[in-house]
């Protein structure tokens, strides 16, 4: 049988696909874009077939060069942006309209109409997540009122609910001739329609939703064969594992202990702690989520602290200012200065997300002199994702009780050295970054290899971890405190932008 994994990393600004060994070595993989769609201030769409086209793409090019076929795959797992709604008809396999992606705010009036009644702890207490925009039960909802017809065949299982792991899985098993509609523990605990605890969907919320059941997916484990491949490039194998992304990185980078924790720098920044077989409900801002489950163990739970914009601030200056014209340029224009200049850009584009959860923040750039350039600017914008990240480890340790040691990195922004050496200097820690930095990807072929016996436990895994670089703290203590007064002072001035909240 064979010793190679692939696994389809589907994210916000890109699809990878991408082949492992038995070592978590990249033996072949490709990378496409797909477009960011902004049809209104606070909306952001992609289109599902386009994602599903380049999906097939990526795999098509990555078997190519590594001469291999799907049947030369042991398994393959998904991974992908969470929350990211998509509605389909189960009978024609198209989308009923654009996927709402997950830092889309178009739901905020209808966020409110459901706080008039209920508070957020009631969802909490539920869910492990307050009521927000950010999640896909909003999204859902306003899907089935806004688009004509969509409510009529959601009530009659004409149209089926998923979040991208799930359109995908559908596509890949048969699509409009019997393809799977499911969905693993890890993304429906993002949905804000799963109860945390029993790992089902919610009857009380979907009565208060009003969200049919039958247009929902059913909800599996994140690592078991779910079933064969039945479309190219991939026929041949198997589904055999689906996390949700940053729960992915956290079993790429091997987190498997209560108390180890990761931090992704994608598009935004999530950091996940895992805390375990218990859900730490969260009394500092940050969500509980689902960590894994795989096959028939008990399933692991996080506490995970979500910044919506990082990249992305990084691709706004470049595609919104053209401020350069390569997001890796940011950090020549950023170290052509020594400092911020006392600027702070807090990037509240979509409120702010944890620990602060303020769907009325905007954005905003504080402490412009005459003195300022557009390289202060791009400094200020990299240190925002350090600061952002050290407002949510500072949550974490209240919330666990754990003081953090070191921090292991990943994802697109951490080959920026300066970004990593002042994250460093933020969090008085360490920041380690590993020597596989595709964890997303790989924490879903290790999914797919544990359910297929490539892999026979979590612990056999830990031999493929291993640390590339650290980054240490050297700011002095006092430097630090001033700098990170300075920042919430600006994030403070970000809040109450949006008004009627
Ligand atoms: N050298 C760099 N410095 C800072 N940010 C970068 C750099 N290279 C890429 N990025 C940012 O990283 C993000 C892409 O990271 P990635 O992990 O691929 O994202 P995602 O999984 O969200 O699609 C983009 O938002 C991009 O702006
Ligand atoms: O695709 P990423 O890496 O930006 O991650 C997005 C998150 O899953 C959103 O919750």
């Amino acid at each position: 049988m064979s010793n190679y994994v692939g696994a389809i990393d589907q994210g916000t600004t890109s699809t990878r696909f991408i082949i492992f060994d038995h070592a978590g070595k990249i033996i072949s993989q490709a990378q496409k874009e797909h477009r960011q769609i902004y049809p209104q201030p606070g909306w952001v769409e992609h289109d599902p077939l386009e994602i599903l086209n380049n999906s097939n793409e990526v795999v098509g090019a990555a078997l190519a060069r590594a001469n291999l076929s799907g049947s030369d795959l042991r398994a393959v797992g998904i991974t992908n942006q969470r929350e990211t709604t998509v509605l389909w008809d189960r009978h024609s396999a198209e989308p009923l309209a654009p996927a709402i992606v997950w830092m889309d705010t178009r739901t905020d009036q209808l966020m409110r109409r459901f706080l008039q009644k209920r508070e957020h702890s009631w969802f909490r207490e539920k869910t492990g997540l307050p009521l927000t925009t950010y999640f896909s039960a909003l999204k859902l909802l306003w899907l089935l009122e806004n688009v004509p017809g969509a409510r009529r065949k959601a009530e009659q299982g004409d149209a089926l609910f998923g979040n991208i792991n799930t359109w995908l899985a559908w596509n890949l098993t048969g699509g409009k001739d019997g393809g799977l509609h499911i969905t693993d523990v890890s993304n429906a605990s993002r949905t804000l329609l799963m109860d945390l605890q029993r790992c089902s969907w919610d009857e009380e919320l979907l009565a208060e939703f009003g969200i049919p059941a039958a247009c929902l997916p059913q909800i599996v484990s994140s690592g078991e064969v779910y079933g064969e491949i039945r479309s190219a490039p991939l026929r041949g194998t198997v589904l055999a594992g689906m996390l949700g992304d940053q729960q992915a990185a956290l079993v790429g980078q091997t987190c498997f202990a209560p108390g180890e924790a990761k931090n992704t720098y994608g598009t935004g920044c999530f950091l996940l702690m895992n805390t375990g077989m218990e859900a730490v409900h969260s009394k500092a801002g940050l969500l509980s989520t689902v960590a894994y489950r795989f096959g028939d163990e008990p399933t692991h739970y996080a506490l995970e602290g979500s910044i919506a914009i990082a990249g992305a601030l990084v691709q706004w200056l470049r595609d919104n200012l053209h401020f350069f014209d390569l997001a890796e340029q940011i950090e020549a224009l950023a170290r052509s200065v020594p400092d911020n200049g006392d600027v702070y850009l807090v990037p509240a584009f979509a409120g702010l997300y944890a620990p602060y959860w303020r769907e009325d923040a905007r954005g905003v750039i504080a402490g412009l002199t005459r003195f300022a350039t557009k390289a202060h600017v791009a400094r200020a914008a990299l240190e925002a994702t350090a600061y952002q990240v050290r407002d949510v480890v500072e949550a974490m340790e209240l919330d666990s009780g754990i003081r953090l040691r070191a921090l292991r990195s990943d994802g697109g922004m951490v080959v920026n050295e300066l970004l990593m050496q002042f994250q460093a200097d933020m969090l008085a820690v360490p920041v380690q970054r590993p020597r596989i930095v595709e964890t997303t990807a790989l924490g879903s072929a290790y999914a797919a290899g544990l359910a297929t016996g490539l892999w026979q436990s979590t612990e056999d895994l830990r031999a493929n971890w291993g640390v590339d670089h650290v980054w240490k703290p050297q700011m002095e203590e006092s430097d630090r405190a001033r700098l990170v007064h300075s920042w919430k002072k600006a994030v403070e001035r970000s809040f109450a932008w949006v008004e009627g909240n």
